[in-house]
């Protein structure tokens, strides 16, 4: 309703023209008007069944306008803008400093593909981008030989990413502080249980002047209530942290298979100026390739909540998919978690905006495929089938990669207790309840009954009061 209430006053009223296509808005909806969606043909006229006399939506005029607004802000490009997408980067940045120097600091399943996205993009932009890109690695033995010595001699990730090849100029380093030595970007990319020990060791050895994104999905529960992890990062190292986040399966985006992100950053008070330091453009040109589209706004907190969540969802949705309830099931507790996951952003998180959730891959998008293929919902399905626990089927099925809902259930029910709102979000408490205190999941219909539906602030203009009618 956002959208349709912004372009109603854009209308014309009148009647339709004879040639013209008549679109009904009501079988649009409200998505298919906003600046995003994909814009209906030339010449068709959109009618607005919402209020009489029958107004209509010309969809050329309205074409014509989207153009000119969007030269206009491509010329007058200005960093804060919401929403607006980046265009072409290549050739167009240019850099009054030493390119910049890229760390990735973890190299898990998505730690090692983001790795493989970042060094295929440094060598393409060598005026932007050090070619060489560091990727920490929390070493390991496999089958006697070193992790980090099997990544840079046959230029694979065995254990987390096999069958992968990895660019040449991607190189795995054991020591955390000798990989960011000399960075001006760090990509956080670990399993959010790692993070507090990795920051600690980095402190005193990171700049205030590097920035950085968070890949994570997770929450941070301590002193300071719950925060997400780039600001956590922020407060720790003193850096500016944005975050990525989206509907990317690993494997998937590993195999180049087309998929979407979502960028998220705000620039620092100290920014150094267009072509001195890391802005929206430079992080497009970081992440985006052809088979993995980026889009880079400023709504961190969105992004991050949306990406965190959806993994309580997943577990969810994975009881539901073991106890054999099929799809009707798994999206009814789609649709509650989506509910939740609003709620919990505007309640905690104000600045996050409602838009991004439904705009976003890093909203809805990431939950339906989370829900669909990620490891949580595996994880949650062997527990319903197996009869196991969370952290034994972790275990069995994921050989040393993490579910990241199990930790993330947790933490919100921490945080939810001590707000004593626990009520407000049934379904995330009986995921909790299910993992931590074996309550059966076949519970979960009857605890998510009395979820309350969750205003969101509308726009649109209130009616005329009624005049009462005397019998
Ligand atoms: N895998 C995906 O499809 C995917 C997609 C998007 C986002 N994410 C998010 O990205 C983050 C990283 O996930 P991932 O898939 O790269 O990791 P992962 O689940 O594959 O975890 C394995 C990684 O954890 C490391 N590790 C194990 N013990 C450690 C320790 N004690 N200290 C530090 N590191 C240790 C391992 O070395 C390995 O690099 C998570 O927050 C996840 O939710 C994952
Ligand atoms: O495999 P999962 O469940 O950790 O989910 C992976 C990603 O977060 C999907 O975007």
């Amino acid at each position: 309703m956002l959208a349709l209430g912004r372009f109603a006053t854009a209308a014309t009223t009148g009647a339709a023209r004879p040639s013209a296509r008549a679109v009904p808005l009501s079988l649009l909806g409200p998505l298919s008007l906003s600046v995003s969606a994909p814009v209906p043909l030339p010449g068709s006229l959109l009618f607005m069944h919402s209020a009489p006399p029958l107004r209509y939506f010309d969809v050329d005029e309205y074409i014509l306008k989207r153009r000119k607004r969007l030269t206009m802000s491509t010329a007058t490009a200005k960093h804060h803008a919401p929403f607006k997408r980046v265009e072409s980067v290549q050739n167009i940045i240019h850099m009054h400093r030493d390119p910049f120097k890229v760390t990735v600091i973890g190299s898990g399943n998505w730690g090692t593909t983001i790795a493989k996205v970042v060094a295929e993009n440094t060598v393409l932009n060598p005026h932007l981008f050090a070619q060489r890109v560091d990727m920490w690695v929390f070493e390991e033995d496999i089958d006697g030989e070193k992790l980090t010595e099997i990544i840079n001699t046959k230029h694979q990730n065995v254990k987390y990413l096999p069958g992968i090849d990895l660019p040449h100029n991607l190189v795995a380093n054991p020591s955390l502080t000798d990989s960011v030595k000399g960075a001006d970007i760090l990509v956080f990319n670990v399993p959010h249980q790692f993070l507090p020990r990795i920051v600690s060791q980095l402190k005193g050895h990171v700049s205030p002047s590097v920035r950085a994104i968070s890949c994570l999905k997770g929450f941070e529960v301590g002193a300071k209530g719950v925060q997400l992890l780039s600001s956590y990062i922020t407060d720790e190292l003193e850096i500016q942290c944005g975050a990525l986040s989206g509907a990317n399966l690993a494997p998937e985006v590993a195999k180049e298979h087309w998929s979407e992100t979502t960028v998220a950053y705000q620039l620092p008070e100290d920014f150094k100026g267009e072509g001195l330091d890391v802005d929206h453009r430079v992080l497009k040109a970081l992440f985006h390739r052809p088979y993995f589209h980026v889009n880079v706004i400023d709504d961190v907190a969105g992004i991050s909540i949306a990406g965190a969540l959806k993994n309580v969802v997943a577990l969810a949705c994975g009881f539901v998919e073991g106890l054999g309830w099929g799809n009707n099931a798994a999206a009814a507790i789609q649709r509650v978690g989506l509910g939740e996951i609003i709620k919990f952003g505007q309640m905690f998180f104000p600045e996050s905006r409602v838009e991004t959730y439904y705009q976003e891959s890093a909203g809805v998008a990431d939950l339906i495929t989370t829900c669909s293929g990620g490891r949580n919902v595996k994880v949650a399905k062997y527990m319903a089938t197996q009869n196991k626990d969370a952290f034994e089927a972790e275990k069995e099925l994921l050989n040393g990669q993490s579910a990241q809902g199990v930790i993330t259930c947790k933490e919100v029910h921490e945080w939810l207790a001590k707000c004593e709102l626990t009520e407000d979000f049934p379904l995330f408490e009986a995921v909790y309840q299910i993992v931590y205190n074996g309550m059966p999941m076949e519970q979960i219909p009857e605890m998510i009954d009395e979820l309350e539906p969750f205003e969101v602030e509308d726009d649109t203009p209130e009616a005329e009061p009624q005049t009462e009618v005397q019998a």
